[in-house]
Order: structure tokens, then sequence, then C-alpha cells
């Protein structure tokens, strides 16, 4: 049998100067800066604009970015209208999904065909901005709550933390929340990636190849599973109970939430931002019990498998001592995520060629003639 590589594993697919996972290393950079740097002397917003443009924004740049930004925020009256209407048991990322295909069709600047890349850039700004709002309209719909009127004197994390909660969050919610986002920015070739680019390479338009995005990152091996990590840890309930959770688990072959990762061979170099706020936390919160577990469960699934926690491990534990509701977690790594997208779908655009990649057929080597319907 010819070999093929089995979901893609070391095939490289494109060229990106985007961000650069190095999975020896267990280093991330974006547009050569690394995450650490960004984290520490970044806001989310100076992320937005250095995957936009491709350089860190100065200071007239930075206001001028965030106006367009924010000017952004209010959805076509239709989108409201279906969040309101949209089932309230919904899964929060069925409904972005939908919410960003249907931002499509009150744009008239959507056409298939040549790209205009202007004109694909500021939808890219307009995804981005909106995406957040569409998460927390649905929130306090379904809540039976009014949205918020939107602001724009309020960063990303701040304003979408304002508009779930009703009220301005605290700067230190504010800061881990634009920490996680920041880290969540993009991420190479990963699935939901994959997905936009394949879908903008056949000329389609930037809503499409979002939307297909979404729905590739709610997959439970992939953004969906730091909504699992959060089920998993109330499953177990208890520290004392970790041990025999984990092997029955691995007794069963069944895969552990948060653990493992295509590229990273060592530990994902998000994951020890995201553990020293869950941390912190925790602690505040006089909850220790979950990041312990967690800590218990890493050690198990390091020693028995070789296999660390990446992203979706502890931003699960921050997203959830900061009173984010747990179906919500993978609809926020896809706020973060849209940066990436939509940056990732403009650098195809600008060098773009169809994906076709080929199939091992393992049908019948024969053909054989179709029989009638009555001796099938
Ligand atoms: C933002 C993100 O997308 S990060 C990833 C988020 N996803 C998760 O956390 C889900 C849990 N993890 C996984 O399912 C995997 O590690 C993936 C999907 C992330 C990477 O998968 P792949 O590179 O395809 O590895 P694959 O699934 O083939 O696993 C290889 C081996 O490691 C084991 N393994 C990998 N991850 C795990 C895990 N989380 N728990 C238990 N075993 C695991 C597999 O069972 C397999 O073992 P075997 O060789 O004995 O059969
Ligand atoms: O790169 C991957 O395969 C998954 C991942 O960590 C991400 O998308 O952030």
């Amino acid at each position: 049998m010819t070999a093929y590589a089995k979901g893609l594993e070391g095939v490289i697919a494109n060229e990106s100067a985007l961000s650069n996972v190095e999975g020896k290393e267990g280093r991330l950079s974006y547009l050569g800066y690394h995450i650490d740097d960004l984290v520490e002397n970044c806001s989310y917003e100076e992320i937005i604009f250095l995957l936009h443009t491709g350089h860190l924004p100065n200071q007239t740049e930075l206001t001028a970015g965030k106006k367009r930004l924010r000017s952004q925020r209010n959805l076509p009256e239709g989108v409201i209208n279906f969040l309101k209407t949209a089932p309230k048991g919904a899964n929060p990322m069925d409904v972005v999904r939908t919410a960003v295909s249907m931002l499509g069709l009150y744009d008239e600047r959507v056409a298939i065909g040549d790209p205009d890349l202007q004109k694909d850039a500021a939808i890219a700004v307009s995804i981005v901005a909106k995406i957040p709002v569409i998460v927390a309209a649905f929130q306090r719909f379904r809540n039976g709550l009014e949205l918020p009127p939107i602001r724009e004197d309020l960063g990303e994390a701040a304003h979408f933390l304002y508009l779930i909660n009703g009220e301005e969050p605290s700067e230190q919610a504010t800061k881990i929340l634009d920490v996680a986002l920041t880290l969540h920015a993009d991420h190479g070739m990963n699935a939901s990636t994959f997905s936009a680019r394949v879908t903008i390479a056949t000329l389609s338009d930037m809503y499409s190849a979002v939307t297909a995005a979404i729905g590739t990152l709610k997959g439970p091996l992939h953004g969906g599973a730091n909504e699992g990590v959060i089920h998993m840890l109330e499953e177990i309930g208890e520290l004392d109970k970790v041990d025999d959770y984990v092997e029955g688990k691995l007794s069963r072959k069944e895969k552990i939430m948060g653990i493992g990762h295509r590229v990273y061979k060592v530990l994902d170099p998000r994951a020890p931002h995201l553990r020293k706020l869950a941390i912190e936390l925790t602690d505040e919160l006089g909850e220790p019990k979950w990041i312990q577990m967690s800590e218990r469960i890493a050690e198990i699934m390091r020693e028995r498998k070789g296999l660390n926690a990446n992203v979706d491990f502890y931003s699960a534990t921050v997203y959830y001592s900061l009173g984010i509701p747990t179906d919500l977690f993978t609809a926020i790594f896809a706020i973060a995520r849209t940066s990436g997208w939509t940056a990732q779908v403009l650098e195809q655009l600008r060098n773009n060629r169809l994906y076709r990649p080929l199939t091992l057929y393992t049908g019948p080597a024969e053909l054989m003639p179709v029989p009638p319907i009555e001796s099938r």
C-alpha cells in the first residue's frame, strides 16, 4: 500500500509569516515576536493590528486601529433578531457559526470571484469586531436580558466582559482575558485555520472561510477541548479520585481533554501563562481544588504517556474562575482566533492556489456492471 500522511501529519501545506509553532522547542511567535514578550508588552488590540498588517503599531497607528475596530461593533438588525430567537439551549458555537454566516448576508461588499484585498481587509476587521458582540448578545438574550449599549471607550477584553455581565469588569479580569485572547490569536496550520484557508482558496469569501473555521474549532479534539476539561474536572469531583479516573480513561483508550498536541512534543508554551493565571485566580477564590486536580492529571499524563498539557487545559480553569459559563469557552477561543483566521485568509489570497490533495482509493479494484435493481 502506498504510504500517506494520515491526518496530514508532517505535511507542509503552505507558507505563512504569521505564526511560528516550534514543536520540539515548545516555542510560539507571531511575526517574529515571542509570545512571552507580546503578552508582557502588548494588548490584544495590538496583536490584531500585528496579524492584520504584519507590523506592530506605533501609537498613532494603534489609536487609529482601535477606532476602526470599535466603530464596527454594531450588529445588523437581522442578526440581532436571530440571536434573540435562537433556541436558548443551542450550543453557542452553533449560534456564532450561524451568526457569522448571516453577517455575510448583510454585507454588500461580499462578492465571489477576484479578490479585492482592501475590501477583504476591511471585512476582516469588521468580523473581528462583531464576533465578541455576537457571543455576548446570545448569552444575554438566552438569559432573558437586554444587550447593554455598545461602547467605543473599552478595549476588546473589557468590552466583552462588560457586555456579558452588564457592568464594567475589574482591571484584573480585563488583563487576564486580554492575555488569553493574545495567546489564542494564531497558531500555524491548526485544523480550523486550515479550513479557513481551504475555503478562501476557492475564491469564496471571508464570511464563508470564518464560518467553516468556527465549525472546525468546535470539535473536542480542537477548541472544544477547553469545555471538555471543566466537564472532566466536575466529573472527577475530588483530588483523591483523579488517579482512578485517569487510569480508567487510559485503560479504555479514551482521551483526556486538554492533553496532547500534534505539533508540540514538549509543553505548549501558552500553557504556563494560563497555568499561572489559573493558580492565582483559584487561590483568590479559595477554590484550589480545581488547579490541584489539574496538576495531578498533568503529572500522570506526563509520566504514563509522555504527553503534556495544551492551551485548552488551563484556559478552562481561567475562564471558569472568571465566572464565564462553561459553554462559552470555545466561543471565546473563536473570538480570539478570528484575528488569526482572517489574517491567514488575507495571506492566502495574496499568494493563492486551490487546495486539492489526493485520496488513496480503497474501494473495489475492478469495475463492476450495475446490476438491475431487482437483483441487488
Ligand atoms: C487548541 C487545540 O486544538 S489543542 C488540542 C486540543 N485537544 C485536546 O486536548 C483533545 C485531547 N488530545 C487529543 O485528542 C490529541 O492529543 C490531539 C488530537 C490534540 C493530537 O492528536 P494526534 O497527534 O492525532 O495524536 P493521536 O490522537 O493519534 O494520539 C497518539 C497517541 O497518543 C495518545 N493520546 C494523545 N492524546 C491523548 C490524550 N489527550 N489522552 C490520552 N491519550 C492520548 C493516543 O491515544 C495515541 O496513543 P496510542 O499510540 O497508544 O494509540
Ligand atoms: O495547532 C493546533 O493543532 C491546535 C492548537 O494548539 C491551536 O489551534 O491553537
